[in-house]
């Protein structure tokens, strides 16, 4: 691997008060690989999460982005989150799904592109005036909508309110919505939550595609060790706000720290498979 990583976390620290959700934590993650940050509940997660997506300043710690292609570097600790979206190029999806239930399932993916939008209506104006560009730019958004909903298997579904359809689907709907933004860096918090076992070998399928073809760098909380272990080229573990491993899936199987914290023993078919 040659240049900076997509993104180096280093000496991440978060308080709440008395509480320090994360201590000292550094890794960092590559484009094209999907990364995985896993531990036992409470352990801090999604609270990297949202100190990379500019919810939360971190206490101490450098967050730095550097695009490829020789875009400058970003340290994301000093961006909002509005920045982080649009110029680093982060996007990420919730563990609890937030849609607009009330949109269609296009308007959602339409509305994730509204920055684009709005920069090639010259904000409203030249939109208002029949500007072409802005029709190409219309055109393009619907586009890039159906392609994600095509490649999350949605497109049939276009027209239907969002929050009529079933979990996997708004799921997956929720990742569609990210990709509309051409992230550089997604991060998914919990995706396999609640997914059945077909559901969750969809999404192993999904996020493979999306980290061979867009080349975006993938962050992943998940418990789903059949998701983890699956797909991530790399895994981080996180307890009581600390790394306690990181390394590729069959290290961090059977490293005994990650076992005796989060993974327990094996039952011995799992040994014998
Ligand atoms: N805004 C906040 N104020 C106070 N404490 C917080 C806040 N956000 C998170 N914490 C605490 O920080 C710690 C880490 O929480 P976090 O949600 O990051 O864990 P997690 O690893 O994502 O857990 P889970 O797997 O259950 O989602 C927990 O003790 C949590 O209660």
């Amino acid at each position: 691997m040659t240049g900076a990583p997509l993104l180096q976390v280093e000496h991440l620290t978060m308080r709440f008060g008395g509480l320090v959700a994360i201590n000292d934590v550094s890794f960092a993650a590559q484009s094209g690989q999907i990364t995985a940050v896993i531990g036992p509940n409470g352990a801090g997660k999604t609270t990297v999460f949202n100190c990379l997506t500019g919810f939360y300043k971190p206490t101490v710690g450098r967050l730095t982005l550097t695009r490829p292609g020789g875009h400058k570097a970003l340290l994301l600790e000093r961006l909002d989150d509005f920045r982080i979206t649009r110029h680093a190029g982060v996007a990420r999806t919730f563990q609890n799904i937030r849609l607009f239930a009330g949109m269609s399932v296009l308007e959602n993916l339409l509305v994730a592109q509204h920055n684009r939008l709005m920069l090639a209506s010259g904000y409203s104006l030249l939109g208002l005036v029949g500007w072409p560009g802005y029709g190409h730019a219309e055109r393009d958004a619907v586009e890039k909508a159906r392609f994600w909903l095509d490649r999350t298997r949605l497109l049939a579904r276009a027209d239907e309110p969002a929050g009529s359809l079933p979990y996997g689907d708004q799921r997956r709907l929720e990742i569609a919505r990210a990709m509309c933004t051409d992230p550089a860096l997604l991060c998914l918090d919990e995706p396999a939550a609640g997914l059945n076992p077909r559901e969750s070998a969809e999404l192993n399928a999904l996020l493979l595609y999306i980290r061979d073809e867009s080349k975006a760098g993938i962050l992943l909380i998940e418990h789903d060790m059949s998701v983890v272990m699956g797909i991530s080229d790399h895994i981080v573990v996180l307890d009581y706000g600390r790394k306690i491993a990181e390394g590729d899936p069959a290290e961090i199987r059977a490293n005994p720290d990650v076992i005796r914290a989060y993974l327990g023993e094996p039952e011995p078919d799992e040994v014998a498979s």
